[in-house]
């Protein structure tokens, strides 16, 4: 019991960390040994069981990162950009695996992710669901074999409460249309129509993003040209298929030298 990796979840009264939260405490191959909240919130002391509406689990919710992180092997990380930032610094200190699943990081954010990724094993990706990964590198493939005579429009939706647009997943599917075509996704994105926008520009790859009500999360990727559209779509509808792809995530971390990953190095699924 004691040999398997001690887990910790950040953010564990949000949408993703109760969920992983139930996730690791009823798996067999890790153990639950920590949650955390930020400071002053109304979790902090509580038996994160209780805090969730159930039996106390033996876990008490903590507003302390360094001293959290320190006794763990992983921790799993669905919160904000700045605190996604200093638990990867924390991870690094201790020379455990960040899962980080957290969307909305800005330039500033991800080069100060790659300096702790020098000492700690750090999985990031947008989506960390097996169906997302897999409509990544159909997206890449179907670029790859369509020219410019198809736009490409990559459409999501979430919930009413989502702060940052477009979706981490929409960003990835939109890198992976522009990886198959050999443009850069920077100099191509078309991110917000509004007005006389004017004719679309052949090649750019557009994103719309839709809000509203408890949406989990879709995403569809358009290729369309005169005559036909191709639709490659996925739904979630559970959030357990995202915090699950995030502790295997931080089971596969176990043991691997320090550096930066994502979820296709997870599933196996990077082609060469
Ligand atoms: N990669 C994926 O598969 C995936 C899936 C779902 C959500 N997400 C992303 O995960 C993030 C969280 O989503 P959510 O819907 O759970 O949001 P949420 O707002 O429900 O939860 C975020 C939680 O983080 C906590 N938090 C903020 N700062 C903190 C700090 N310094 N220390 C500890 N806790 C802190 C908040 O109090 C809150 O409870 C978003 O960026 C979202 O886009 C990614
Ligand atoms: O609920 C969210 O927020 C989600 N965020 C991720 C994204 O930005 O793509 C994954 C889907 C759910």
């Amino acid at each position: 019991m004691t040999d398997l990796p001690g887990i910790v979840v950040t953010g564990a009264s949000g949408r993703m960390g109760r969920m992983l939260t139930e996730i690791v405490t009823a798996s067999e191959r890790a153990r639950l040994v920590g949650v955390l909240e930020r400071p002053g919130h109304a979790w902090i002391g509580q038996d994160v069981g209780e805090a969730m509406g159930g039996a106390p689990i033996g876990v008490i919710v903590s507003d302390d990162p360094l001293e959290q992180i320190s006794q763990a092997q992983a921790i799993l990380d669905f919160t904000a950009p700045a605190a996604t930032v200093e638990f990867a610094a924390l991870a690094a200190q201790a020379r455990c695996v960040h899962v980080i699943g957290t969307t909305g990081l800005s330039e500033e954010d991800l080069s100060k992710i790659n300096a702790a990724g020098r000492h700690a094993t750090i999985i990031r990706a947008g989506n960390m669901s097996l169906g997302v990964n897999l409509l990544v590198q159909l997206t890449k493939k179907v670029a790859e074999a369509l020219d410019e005579d198809y736009d490409i429009e990559v459409i999501e939706a979430h919930h009413n409460q989502k702060v940052d647009a477009p979706s981490g997943t929409a960003l990835m599917l939109g890198q992976a249309a522009a990886d198959g075509r050999g443009v850069s996704l920077e100099q191509n994105a078309d991110r917000g129509r509004d007005g006389i926008t004017g004719a679309r520009t052949r090649g750019h790859i557009g994103f719309t993003a839709i809000r509203g009500g408890d949406i989990v999360g879709e995403h569809d990727v358009m290729f369309a040209t005169a005559g036909e559209r191709i639709v490659l779509s996925h739904i979630a509808s559970d959030r357990a298929v995202f915090a699950r792809g995030a502790l295997k995530a931080a089971l596969w971390g176990q043991g691997r030298k320090p550096g930066e990953y994502d979820m296709l190095d997870v599933l196996g699924l990077k082609e060469n």
